[in-house]
């Protein structure tokens, strides 16, 4: 993902929008221009003119103010339909893009990065980068009438004019860079304090039965402290450029009025044409002080335009891999090794072989690395030593939304979206009504569904459900899919035993779907039903077989279940 695709989205099927915002900008910024002449005329009627002349001025305003009216009334549906699209589309792309990250890449970010993108960045490239773009060509347009008129006027005067407003440019020369740099910081801050009001947020009930509002409101001024601090030396920065820049603007206008008063007298200009002259200064005054502050503030958000392209840069890879929509007869592992930081080896040399239709349990003790090791068939990790193979092709290198044609996931944290229980089911898709009430009834959910209805409203994040009916919705949701593949990693441990031994039984005795189940509860019923038991000690695959194999072993399996049984 390059910043030149991203800025394209701004002009997509939005250039004749783009263009006559600039034509009708421009026309309004002349017709200004132009009432500096009509206030010449008039002022040079009223000193020595007649009443037919002051006649024909006063027609003439009246036509001028049609004109101006109409003009601006398109430019303001022009411009607001340039900047309504450009922005929505800006949004949609991005958010698209962003769809197609990895898990893993997804996972890499803190979730404040994104808000922050979505939110503040946006909001600065609205105003600085696509209102900017037209503010920018109106003040050029200004700036050029502007000088050329004042040259028709009398080139001395303008000459005096030019040379002084060489201040105001180099105020803005000077604190640009300055500006630029503290655009950047704040959106960076931002990102941080983004990501702590939401976990302050979503951790509210914590905080609260923890008594630990006092910390936690530490934790909250410290972080705003720092962003209300590098907003706050933004805008000192920008208030810098405003004052120098006012300064210089009014020295501008006293040298303009002190020379032209002294031409007047002298009788080589009149009256009238010192004060178009004053008129028109702020047609150049106005560019000189504005164009400086409006191309900083472009290129500043130029640079977050490109942070948002770097953020969504992960899909170029996926050009790259191998498109693989079924699963065929197995899933290889050969001495994979893998650690998170270097020098903590959490998987340590895995070698198995996950056969299709097969069913597969892996137990050991908590950080043994039984997700870990879930994880990576799912391929969420990169970077591991060895080899992952299905159907003897390289994970690494398969299309990742092809990996979720074979694969489903019932996973410990369940996502509940604020939708009703249907939608969380098939997460938005079209089912058949009978694939829905199959998976309702093999989760576990018939009770909930026949009290509540389908319809029933899940809050955000299932606020108005139980920990256990989330999990059955996240259970529902994979099963009803119906891939070749199911992964469940502790997907019962919110659920009563009941409730979570008919899951498992259910999930156990699934035919023709290939299973790989992390469990914790070791039922001796369950456990037999695995084709395999995979046994984990600190990264290592220590014992492989059937439940009665094991036990008769007598070794880590079989004293892992007498633990949890006793
Ligand atoms: N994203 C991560 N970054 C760094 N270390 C991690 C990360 N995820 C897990 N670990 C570490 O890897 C080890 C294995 O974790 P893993 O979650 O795979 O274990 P587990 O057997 O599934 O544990 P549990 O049964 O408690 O869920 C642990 O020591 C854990 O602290």
């Amino acid at each position: 993902m390059s910043e030149k695709e991203l800025i394209r989205q701004l002009y997509n099927k939005n250039k004749i929008n783009y263009g006559l915002s600039n034509v009708v900008c421009i026309i309004a910024s002349l017709l200004n221009i132009a009432s500096a002449f009509i206030l010449k005329e008039l002022m040079d009627v009223a000193s020595n003119g007649s009443m037919k002349e002051l006649y024909r001025i006063f027609i003439f305003c009246i036509l001028f103010m049609i004109f101006l009216a109409g003009t601006l009334f398109l430019k303001r549906i022009y411009v607001n339909n340039y900047i309504y699209k450009a922005v929505n589309q800006y949004k949609n792309y991005s958010f698209q893009m962003l769809l197609k990250n990895s898990i893993n890449a997804f996972d890499k970010e803190v979730t404040g990065k994104y808000i922050s993108i979505f939110t503040n960045d946006i909001n600065s490239i609205e105003t600085n980068y696509v209102k900017g773009n037209i503010l920018i060509v109106m003040q050029i347009s200004n700036l050029i009438a502007g000088i050329a008129s004042m040259a028709y006027l009398n080139w001395i005067l303008t000459l005096c004019v030019l040379g002084i407003s060489m201040l105001p440019i180099l105020v803005s020369i000077l604190f640009g860079k300055q500006l630029e740099e503290r655009e950047k910081e704040t959106s960076d801050r931002n990102e941080g304090f983004v990501g702590l009001v939401k976990d302050l947020i979503t951790g509210f009930s914590v905080i609260k039965s923890f008594k630990a509002e006092k910390e936690v409101f530490h934790l909250f001024r410290d972080k705003n402290d720092i962003v209300e601090n590098v907003k706050n030396n933004k805008r000192k920065t920008a208030d810098m450029i405003v004052l120098f820049s006012s300064v210089s603007s009014f020295m501008v206008e006293v040298v303009t009025f002190v020379v032209g008063a002294y031409l007047a007298i002298r009788g080589i200009i009149t009256a009238g044409t010192v004060i178009a002259f004053i008129q028109l200064l702020n047609f150049v005054l106005g560019p000189v002080g504005e164009l400086g502050p409006l191309f900083t503030a472009k290129n500043a958000s130029k640079a977050l335009i490109n942070k948002m392209a770097e953020t969504i840069r992960e899909e170029e890879k996926k050009e790259k891999c191998v498109e693989k929509k079924q699963f065929n007869s197995s899933i290889q592992l050969s001495d994979v090794s893998f650690e998170y930081e270097e020098g903590s080896t959490i998987l340590d040399h895995i070698s198995l072989d996950f056969e299709k239709g097969k069913s597969y349990v892996i137990v050991g003790a908590s950080g043994s690395g039984k997700s870990t090791l879930i994880n990576m068939i799912l391929g969420y990790h990169s970077g591991y030593q060895g080899k992952i193979m299905i159907d003897d092709i390289d994970l690494q290198t398969i299309k990742e939304s092809n990996l979720y044609d074979f694969y489903s996931i019932i996973q410990q944290n369940v996502f509940i979206f604020d939708n009703t229980i249907e939608r969380n089911i098939t997460m938005f898709q079209e089912f058949d009504p009978q694939q829905i009430k199959e998976a309702i009834e093999r989760s576990g959910l018939a009770n909930l569904v026949a009290e509540k209805g389908l319809d029933y409203p899940c809050g955000e994040n299932g606020a108005f459900l139980s920990g256990g009916e989330k999990q059955r919705i996240s259970i529902a949701r994979s099963l009803i899919r119906n891939t070749p593949i199911l992964i469940m990693d502790e997907a019962t441990s919110a659920l009563d035993l009941a409730t979570s031994q008919m899951v498992e039984n259910e999930i156990a005795s699934l035919q023709g779907i290939t299973r790989i189940v992390i469990s914790h509860k070791l039922n001796e019923a369950i456990l037999k039903k695995y084709d395999e038991i995979i046994a984990l000690n600190n990264g290592r695959i220590v014992e492989e077989g059937s439940f009665d194999q094991l036990m008769s072993e007598n070794g880590y399996f079989a004293s892992l279940y007498k633990i949890t049984k006793g």
